[in-house]
């Protein structure tokens, strides 16, 4: 009997997702109040973040993500189009006030975790596996995990964990009735695709991914029972040509590897392949639309960071680039472990 997709799990894991972020945020609290300028700073006047970026030396995705997770926190706040401090902060963490408590946050400044924070804050750069190169991210001239086959399947099979509970509600989410032809750039394991399979019997997939990921996908695909409706295709998702006149063009858990300017690209890519009628499906996390939270999406967008050369972005961000791309978006529809679904349909 083939494994089923669809079959959602019976405990909601979120918080085992929320916990294990958690980390993420303690670093980037100890970060901000022991390395960088930014309470002294926002408590002489307030500032843009480009100014408060430039004025500790850090890009603009860093800065993001930092500054987005001490809002999410309830330490920044924003005052006429600038950031300030929120009456907390300014009685806790403004050094040399009665109320400081910086210099208790301060004892894990020198713990590994806050010094590799604090080293890819300033370097904007991802961590890189044993020479291997960054995990889940390939480009032309880029050091990447995913190009060598044990690194590749591991970091393969760790995000199966996540699919397998999550493929349930997405193939629910994704509107598949009378689709021929599903592109999933980025698929690895393919299992969101497989779950879409399942439940919609006529539908192919082709799962583009890198020669060592789909590896794994093939044996998914195998495991699903979906292989004879599945077309494996080994590629560069910015650069080979991948099949046109598709109904779906899959982008899982893909964007938030980039920073804006791939994102783009991959949004018109994606719309490129589309029939007309058909839908660009961004399925990831969304953060407010005004960059404030919510705190777990802020902490698993400090994940992606330090992984990735992205972060996590807003509904108003994809929806600005699905419109860019010429497609009109359709209301979001949630999934499980902080997922959505936002697609954009081709007229
Ligand atoms: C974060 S994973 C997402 C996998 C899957 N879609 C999911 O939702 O779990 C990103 C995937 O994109 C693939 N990828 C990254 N860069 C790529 C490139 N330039 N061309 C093709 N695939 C790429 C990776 O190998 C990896 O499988």
């Amino acid at each position: 009997m083939p494994r089923l997709a669809t079959t959602p799990p019976q405990h909601d894991p979120t918080p085992i997702f929320e916990l294990f972020r958690g980390s993420y945020g303690s670093e980037l609290l100890t970060a901000a109040i022991a390395h960088f300028d930014i309470f002294a700073r926002l408590e002489r006047s307030p500032e843009s973040l480009e100014s408060l970026a430039a004025a500790n030396g850090l890009q603009m995705r860093p800065a993001n993500v930092l500054v987005t997770a001490l809002r999410a926190m309830g330490l920044i706040g924003v005052a006429d189009g600038k950031l300030t401090l929120t009456a907390m902060a300014q009685e806790h963490l403004v050094p040399g006030g009665m109320y400081d408590v910086g210099d208790y946050v301060g004892l894990a400044a020198q713990s590994p975790g806050v010094l590799t924070m604090v080293r890819l804050l300033k370097s904007n750069q991802p961590l890189s596996f044993d020479d291997g190169g960054a995990a889940f991210i390939y480009r032309d001239g880029m050091a990447s995990a995913m190009e060598a086959t044990d690194s590749a399947r591991h970091f393969t099979l760790a995000l199966a964990g996540r699919a397998k509970n999550v493929a349930p509600a997405l193939a629910e989410a994704v509107d598949a009735v009378d689709a021929e032809l599903l592109v999933d750039i980025g698929g690895g394991t393919g299992i969101y695709s497989y779950a879409i399979l399942q439940k919609h019997p006529s539908l192919h997939a082709v799962v583009v991914d890198r020669p060592e990921v789909l590896k794994v996908a093939e044996e998914m695909a195998a495991e699903y029972g979906v292989a004879d409706r599945v077309t494996l295709q080994p590629g560069d998702m910015f650069d080979d040509s991948m099949p046109t006149d598709a109904d779906i063009v899959l982008l899982s858990n893909i964007l938030h590897d980039w920073d804006v300017p791939e994102c783009k690209k991959l949004v018109q890519r994606a719309a490129s392949l589309l029939r007309p009628g058909g839908q660009v499906a961004i399925h990831d996390v969304f953060l407010n639309d005004e960059q404030d939270g919510p705190l777990p999406i802020a902490l698993y967008s400090a994940a992606l960071f330090t992984l990735t050369e992205g972060r996590a972005y807003s509904e108003a961000e994809y929806a600005a680039w699905l419109v860019e791309a010429g497609l009109t978006v359709q209301p979001r529809v949630d999934t499980l472990i902080h997922c959505g679904v936002l697609a954009g349909k081709k007229a």
